[in-house]
């Protein structure tokens, strides 16, 4: 689970990202995956790429793989999904 600085517990790593409106970071407990690991990034929305960006630099610092990032609705204007490449997106909906 990767969530919001300073909500998780244990030892953690994190990584700043922007948003539309702002920096924030993001975290993930260190034993959460193992070096080789192959994962699947799951969120509710695509828009600027800038969250699942630092969700897959987080798997990266983890030595995780990430297969592909799925998304509920992809805000395509926003052009998301060229900021994850090479990582694919598949979007249940895009808008
Ligand atoms: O592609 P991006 O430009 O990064 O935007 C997508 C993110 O924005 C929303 O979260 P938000 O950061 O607003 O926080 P929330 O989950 O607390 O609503 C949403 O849940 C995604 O995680
Ligand atoms: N453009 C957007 N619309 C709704 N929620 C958002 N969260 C981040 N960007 C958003």
């Amino acid at each position: 689970m990767v969530r919001k600085k300073g909500k998780l517990p244990g030892p953690t790593v994190s990584v700043a990202y922007t948003l539309e409106y702002g920096t924030a970071e993001a975290e993930v407990q260190e034993d959460s995956v193992s070096p080789g690991q192959k994962v699947i990034l799951i969120d509710d929305l695509l828009a600027t790429g800038g969250t699942l960006f630092a969700a897959c630099e987080l798997m990266k610092k983890l030595r995780a793989e990430v297969l592909g990032c799925l998304v509920v609705v992809s805000l395509k204007d926003l052009s998301g999904a060229d900021k994850l490449k090479p990582h694919t997106v598949f979007p249940l909906i895009q808008y």
